[in-house]
């Protein structure tokens, strides 16, 4: 609000989400927050764009329905505020941090931050620092995530993006003694109770925070619900000095949301029909995921890929921010090579001999090498068959497709489905696993002994049972 003017205006024209305010004299800054009453209901709006001296773009965060012209609109002097620390701990928030899980309504006294902010000072942020070991074979082995680092599942639709982050949750939250908070943005609105029933069961909810804004709400929640569930974390990391893992499924909804808002405003669209603003809007949210003053800020981010298109300038945007990009293939889920990570596109900045030490790059580098190997020997053999193949070549393709069963691993989160028990996998075993393969120790074995199980150790006691199975008979 410009200094000492007055901060009451009243609504001029309502255009769906798009809510035009006049005021008497001055105007609200860009980002500053409005609310007006509907019926009994508060309204909350976001100045978008200062159209003259007197009036206001403004988005609003909830339903419009019932806002008529002339409806007295105030000021809040900043932008949008929401509560904060130990009383958000265990609930299930909106956008505004109004709590939508049935239970008391937040203390009045909870303190509460503003959801625009910047990021924390360069000089005070800190690197990656230690490794998050999450059992699963192929991400700790190709694309190793860390604490305090950014990582991204990249993959079109129903590829497995959020059983994924599902289970990495499940990994990770339960051996993890920080905060989790949890944002889900423009997905299934029952996510955020089925989550919420998750964490009760896991034990861990007086450690979680969950923030929804999912498909059913107005753009401009799910345009910004993800700086509130940021706010919140921000707010564990500097006030309480303690970790934070950050979940967010999913961070296109967030851009998508972002276009709809840049239309509704009347901007004209960018490359592929994206707000004009994409790469400041996605920046402005990933530079405030950040590391400082000793606390980590873990991001785990889901991100949808628009018709399996990588080149979207989405996400684009995106991959461009984080350290670790778990790529998820059709052609993998199609096979039924689950998790559907795909070994060559996924990378992670990580795989450094410095950071994970050089036995693990170079196993790491072998089975690429055979993988990619595989790929591109895949159309000679399926136009003349694996008879064509050189002696070598033959070789290396039945390493090649031992080590993609390898790295196939049952999860906890899919056990109703599948039937089969989770596992976990230390990184050691792993890493002896697929060196085994690539030795050519389990050359003579039959694939399918390798296909969803845990250590090779358990793949050995399959292939024995089979081959003995086999004599009986
Ligand atoms: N690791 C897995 N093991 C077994 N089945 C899986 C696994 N991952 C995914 N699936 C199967 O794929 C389906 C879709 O997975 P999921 O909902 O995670 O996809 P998504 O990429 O998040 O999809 P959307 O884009 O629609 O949100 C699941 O319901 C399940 O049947």
């Amino acid at each position: 609000m410009t200094q000492g003017i007055a901060t009451t205006g009243h609504v001029s024209a309502v255009r769906g989400a798009v809510v035009d305010v006049a005021f008497d004299t001055g105007v609200p800054r860009v980002n500053d927050a409005l609310t007006v009453d509907i019926g009994g209901t508060p309204l909350l709006l976001e100045v978008q764009a200062q159209l003259d001296a007197r009036t206001v773009r403004t988005i609003a965060l909830q339903s419009t329905n019932g806002l008529r012209r002339g409806a007295v609109v105030q000021a809040l002097g900043g932008p949008i505020s929401v509560p904060v620390g130990d009383s958000v701990l265990g609930r299930l928030l909106d956008v505004t941090g109004t709590p939508g899980d049935r239970r008391d309504p937040l203390p009045a006294d909870a303190p509460k931050r503003p959801i625009h902010r910047a990021p924390a000072a360069l000089h005070n942020q800190g690197a990656p620092s230690e490794l998050f070991h999450t059992g699963i074979k192929v991400i700790d082995l190709l694309t190793p995530l860390a604490q305090g680092g950014k990582a991204a599942m990249f993959g079109g639709a129903g590829v497995g993006k959020t059983v994924l982050v599902m289970e990495l949750i499940h990994a990770m939250v339960a051996g993890y003694n920080g905060i989790s908070v949890f944002s889900g943005i423009g997905e299934r609105s029952r996510e955020g109770h089925e989550m919420l029933l998750e964490m009760t069961e896991a034990g861990v909810l007086d450690r979680t925070v969950l923030v929804y804004g999912q498909m059913n709400e107005p753009p401009g929640a799910r345009w910004r619900v993800p700086m509130t569930a940021l706010t919140i974390a921000e707010h564990f990391r500097d006030a309480d000095k303690r970790n934070v893992l950050l979940l967010m499924d999913n961070v296109f909804r967030f851009v998508q949301a972002g276009a709809e808002v840049s239309g509704l405003l009347g901007r004209l669209p960018s490359r592929v029909g994206y707000q004009p603003t994409l790469a400041t809007e996605v920046a402005q949210l990933q530079e405030r995921i950040a590391s400082a003053g000793g606390a980590s800020v873990t991001a785990i981010e889901a991100v949808y890929v628009p018709a399996d298109d990588f080149t979207d300038p989405a996400v684009i945007a995106i991959a461009g921010h984080v350290d670790s990009m778990v790529v998820l293939s059709r052609a993998m889920a199609a096979d039924g090579m689950y998790p559907a990570v795909d070994p060559i596109a996924s990378s992670s900045v990580l795989l450094d001999p410095l950071i994970v030490g050089a036995d693990h790059v170079a196993v790491a580098n072998d089975v690429r090498r055979a993988i990619e190997h595989y790929r591109e020997l895949q159309d000679v053999i399926s136009l003349l068959g694996m008879e064509e193949l050189g002696r070598d070549d033959r070789q290396m393709v039945e390493r090649a497709r031992r080590l993609q069963r390898f790295l196939t691993q049952p999860f906890t989160v899919t056990e109703a489905m599948t039937g089969i028990e989770g596992r976990s996998v230390a990184l050691a075993d792993t890493i002896a696993g697929c060196r085994a393969i690539l030795d050519g120790e389990t050359d003579d074995w039959d694939e399918a002994s390798l296909y969803l199980i845990g250590t090779l150790d358990e793949a050995r006691e399959k292939e024995e049972a089979a081959k003995s199975r086999g004599k009986a008979a």
